[in-house]
């Protein structure tokens, strides 16, 4: 049997928060949370502000090593240290793609960035792979040679995808990265999302408090709250029948 994308097992976390001149308190920000995400599949991770969502991506993606539990890919263990090689498997998308590009370099030599960095395809390869990326995401070849500020919003947000698609990965970590669009903008990337997993058999870990998205497109979803996981299982069945208060009220209030 092929094993688990990723399998999450008893992941816990916790800061220690500076208190008065001297004093730490401990923060738990996550506790014994397990869960696991079939290749092209889409999990959503719901809560609200201070439930552990982004303590989770940054285990998830190795900017921060767990005190206990732990990250199997594709059934093996994974460490802070193998970063660079599970980086071409769990790709990150964050929340403002557009800030995190380089205002002086252009888009192409951005992508090569990546695949120099980051992959083992021959130098002569690179060109083309940028090409037949940035037409996945429905851009063109010449905005190779743009720089970021000569696209809209909506052309930064493929070209976020990109950067996270040129190295070929198997799920996409995208960190309250749909919330911030307007809607018809999201309508749009949502569709080519669905569109990519389709095509590649792509996982989704979406990361969100947009109940109804997370309706529309997530297979499961799992419900944080201060750190502890609540309700978890296929998404319909969460929301007709949810079993703690708490995720009860959170959807209740997110689809009136
Ligand atoms: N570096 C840190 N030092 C101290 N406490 C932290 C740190 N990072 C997170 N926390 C605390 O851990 C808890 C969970 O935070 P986290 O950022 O994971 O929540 P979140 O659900 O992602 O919230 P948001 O949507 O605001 O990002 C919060 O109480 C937060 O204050």
């Amino acid at each position: 049997m092929k094993p688990l994308l990723l399998e999450v097992r008893q992941l816990s976390k916790s800061y220690q928060r500076a208190q008065g001149v001297f004093g730490h308190k401990k923060v738990q920000a996550l506790s014994h949370v397990s869960f696991t995400l079939e290749a092209g599949q889409t999990l959503a991770i719901v809560g609200e502000t201070g439930s552990g969502k982004s303590t989770l991506a940054k285990l998830l993606i190795g900017i921060e090593s767990p005190d206990q539990g732990e990250i199997l890919l594709e059934g093996q263990a994974i460490q802070i240290t193998d970063f660079k090689d599970y980086n071409q498997v769990i790709r990150y998308i964050f929340q403002d793609p557009a800030r995190s590009l380089n205002p002086h370099q252009k888009i192409g030599q951005m992508l090569q960035d990546v695949l120099r960095y980051s992959s083992s395809l021959p130098a002569e390869e690179h060109q083309a792979k940028i090409r037949l990326t940035l037409r996945q995401v429905g851009l063109m070849d010449e905005h190779a040679d743009y720089y970021p500020h000569m696209f809209s919003g909506g052309q930064l947000q493929r070209v976020a995808l990109a950067r996270a698609l040129i190295l070929d990965p198997k799920l996409l970590i995208l960190d309250e990265a749909l919330t911030a669009m307007d809607p018809s903008l999201r309508a749009q990337i949502v569709n080519l999302l669905l569109e990519l997993q389709k095509q590649q058999g792509l996982a989704y870990l979406l990361i969100t408090n947009h109940l109804r998205l997370v309706r529309h497109i997530a297979d499961k979803m799992l419900v944080l709250h201060q750190g502890n996981a609540l309700d978890y299982g296929d998404t319909a069945a969460v929301f007709a029948d949810p079993q703690f208060d708490y995720s009860k009220k959170l959807i209740s209030s997110a689809m009136s």
